[in-house]
């Protein structure tokens, strides 16, 4: 794993963003695997700039998102459909036909996990993959427990994930329950995944990231075993890893 430290959120933002910047400009029709989550919001705020200055298109550009709530319509603000829309989509060049995400409020979800994946395999593989990471070691919505060789599945979200993510939501009995997202199998098959993460808050998972024991108790593990994994973190997320 290649660790880039840079000094906070601002840095850690603009350096994926430099970096997808220089793929996007030498690449024909890139696949991305895009993350939502408080953590690439710099990320896509700076390619939002970029584009606006001419500088990047994403008009061939497809787009693969990591997971979705069950049961939110995509209107709905708090849906991961609405967060991209509102955060990257509806201000670039993108093609919306061109954008996809787990439909949440399907009322046939292994149907829609194999749509999902029937449409990666068609359109894929992902060439970066952005990824976050839970404060328990999730990627997507893979929470801990999750088969390494998972695809596309619907999970129970763990009462640590919905508690950290009320904060989006007016209370925690607002937070769905279950999610659909891409498994950890799918998810290692990009070519190439970038890790962001910031806050000491996240310094204990960064820890066991990088340097504890690979385990589906901790599914960002997994990640050792990726021949192509950049992890973009700030001072205070690798505050636990000394010799970064
Ligand atoms: O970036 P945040 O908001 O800390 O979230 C971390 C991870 O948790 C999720 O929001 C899901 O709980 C992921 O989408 C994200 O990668």
């Amino acid at each position: 794993m290649n660790i880039v430290k840079v000094a906070n959120y601002e840095s850690m933002s603009l350096k994926a963003c430099e970096k997808l910047t220089s793929f996007l400009k030498t690449t024909d029709n890139p696949v991305l695997g895009l993350a939502t989550g408080s953590t690439p919001e710099g990320l896509y705020r700076c390619l939002i700039e970029k584009q606006q200055q001419g500088e990047i298109s994403f008009n061939n550009t497809t787009t693969f998102n990591l997971d979705e709530y069950v049961g939110l319509k995509g209107n709905d603000p708090n849906s991961y459909r609405y967060f991209m829309n509102d955060k990257l989509f509806d201000h670039i060049d993108i093609q919306l036909e061109n954008t996809h995400i787990p439909n949440g409020e399907t009322s046939d979800m292994n149907a829609e996990c194999e749509t999902f994946e029937k449409e990666l395999k068609e359109k894929g593989p992902v060439d970066i993959q952005i990824l976050g990471l839970g404060l328990n070691g999730h990627i997507g919505f893979n929470e801990p427990g999750t088969p390494f060789n998972s695809r596309t599945h619907v999970v129970e979200l763990d009462e640590s994930t919905r508690q950290a993510n009320s904060r989006f939501f007016s209370s925690i009995d607002e937070v769905p329950k279950h999610a659909i997202t891409m498994g950890i199998d799918t998810i290692m098959e990009s070519k190439e995944i970038i890790l962001l993460v910031s806050g000491e808050n996240k310094a204990e998972a960064v820890k066991k990231l990088v340097q504890g024991e690979v385990t589906e108790e901790f599914p960002a593990s997994i990640l050792q075993k990726h021949s192509n994994v950049t992890i973009i973190a700030d001072e205070a997320a690798l505050s636990q890893i000394k010799e970064v």
